[in-house]
């Protein structure tokens, strides 16, 4: 375990506030089961630090985060920091990426970038930062993607060179002159919302609105439909689905029981620490003790692919950026949000082995949806009915029973 790393999560932890659970116990294992967090291979130094949307609020910290100098990744958006970047942050020599947009962060960008030697992706994008872009970023020369949209940069646009750079995004800030000639392969896009002069830009170009609500229908492209279904729990959350909506109209009719009145208590809890995300769109609400770090935005813009369609909605395996896998349902019903939820704390607080457990949920006007875990090993149906051929052999009777059993124990805890 890398205790040093720990402490200094812990210490972080302890100094900042935040509304959301996070089940960091220095009695557990960090490396296998702190939220958000990520080790190297022989879980000696934690290596990287996903909490997007867990409500973090203030400044971050001093001589916290920076003590985690093998930190190759650090992930903290979408939450609501506030105060000048950690200047600290300088000893975390090895970070390959930076995600800190969509925060309250102010001041001058750090002038000095060399110390992040190795840093590939830099976004600052949606915060309140100021001054100008230091001409020390040419020193990253590893650098793919610099996104510090929606700022209040100012100044000239200097001249980067950086091959390397594939994505750029400077748009609405107040930057002044005109575009260096380093940069003017990326499109107008990359430059619009700044008041520069019109000589190698064109003003014809329409500023690109700060992002109020995500891009979901762009990105949460369905590809394919391929019914891949799969997974002996599929099955059960088939019924997990059909129990929730049977228990809401119950609920319906025999008005709130006590149980619920505790659950809707619990869930606000939970809720409240990520549905306050600065754009006023509601985030994803996790379960206690769920390991999963995301956001909506990350889920929006994982790729899917459908596994099958049923009688509440449609079923997607999404595969996020971080390359973690979860299964999505994407309920059609229309339900109001306070019954979705009270119901969604009753499903997400079934915890059998039979039964796939509910990891998040997500609630708006248009969208409900459903986050599970995602079960690789293929459905029920095809391993019971697959024919004999050369790679298939049909299950002996005494697995059927088990499985059949199983499945029963499931519905039953349900
Ligand atoms: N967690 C999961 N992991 C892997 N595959 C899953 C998972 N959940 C569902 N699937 C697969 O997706 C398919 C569709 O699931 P879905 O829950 O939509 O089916 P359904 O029970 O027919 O739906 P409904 O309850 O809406 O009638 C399932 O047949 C299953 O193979």
């Amino acid at each position: 375990e890398p205790y040093e790393d720990k402490e200094a999560l812990l210490d972080f932890l302890n100094n900042v506030n935040h509304s959301r659970y996070l089940n960091w116990d220095e009695r557990t294992s960090a490396c296998s089961s702190w939220t958000g967090v990520t080790c190297n291979h022989e879980k000696s130094r934690i290596i990287a630090i996903r909490l997007p949307g867990v409500g973090f609020r203030g400044s971050i910290p001093g001589n916290t985060l920076s003590r985690l100098s093998a930190l190759q990744i650090l992930s903290l958006r979408s939450n609501s920091f506030s105060g000048s970047l950690p200047t600290d942050f300088a000893k975390l020599g090895n970070l390959t990426s930076i995600y800190l947009q969509s925060n309250n962060f102010q001041g001058p960008l750090p002038t000095d970038f060399s110390a992040w030697k190795s840093l590939s992706v830099l976004n600052l994008s949606n915060n309140d930062f100021s001054g100008s872009i230091p001409s020390s970023i040419s020193n990253l020369t590893h650098l793919t993607a610099l996104v510090l949209a929606n700022n209040s940069l100012s100044g000239s646009i200097p001249d980067l060179n950086l091959p390397t750079l594939q994505i750029l995004d400077l748009s609405n800030n107040n930057f002044t002159g005109s575009i260096p000639n380093s940069l003017q392969r990326f499109p107008g896009s990359a430059f619009a919302g700044n008041p520069l002069s019109p000589a190698n830009f064109s003003p014809s170009f329409p500023p690109v609105p700060p992002p109020s609500v995500p891009p979901k229908k762009k990105s949460f492209k369905l590809r394919e439909p391929a019914i891949l279904g799969i997974v002996m729990g599929g099955c059960v959350l088939g019924f997990l689905v059909v129990a929730a909506v049977l228990i809401m109209c119950f609920s319906k009719k025999d008005g709130n029981s006590g149980a619920t009145e505790k659950s809707i208590k619990k869930e606000d809890v939970v809720r409240k620490g990520v549905s306050s995300s600065q754009h006023g769109v509601g985030n994803l609400a996790f379960f206690e003790g769920c390991n999963l770090a995301f956001d909506l935005e990350d889920l929006l813009r994982a790729s899917a692919e459908v596994l099958g369609k049923g009688t509440f909605g449609t079923t997607y395996k999404a595969a996020l950026e971080d390359s973690t896998t979860v299964v999505v349902k994407r309920l059609k019903e229309s339900v109001g949000r306070k019954d979705f939820e009270q119901q969604m704390e009753v499903v997400g607080n079934i915890r059998h082995e039979n039964v796939v457990p509910l990891r998040a949920y997500y609630y708006s006007k248009d969208e409900k949806l459903m986050v599970y875990d995602f079960y690789s090993q293929g459905s029920a149906a095809l391993l019971l009915h697959a024919k004999r051929s050369a790679d298939r052999i049909p299950l002996d009777w005494e697995t059927r029973l088990r499985i059949a059993i199983g499945a029963a124990r499931g519905i039953a805890q349900i």
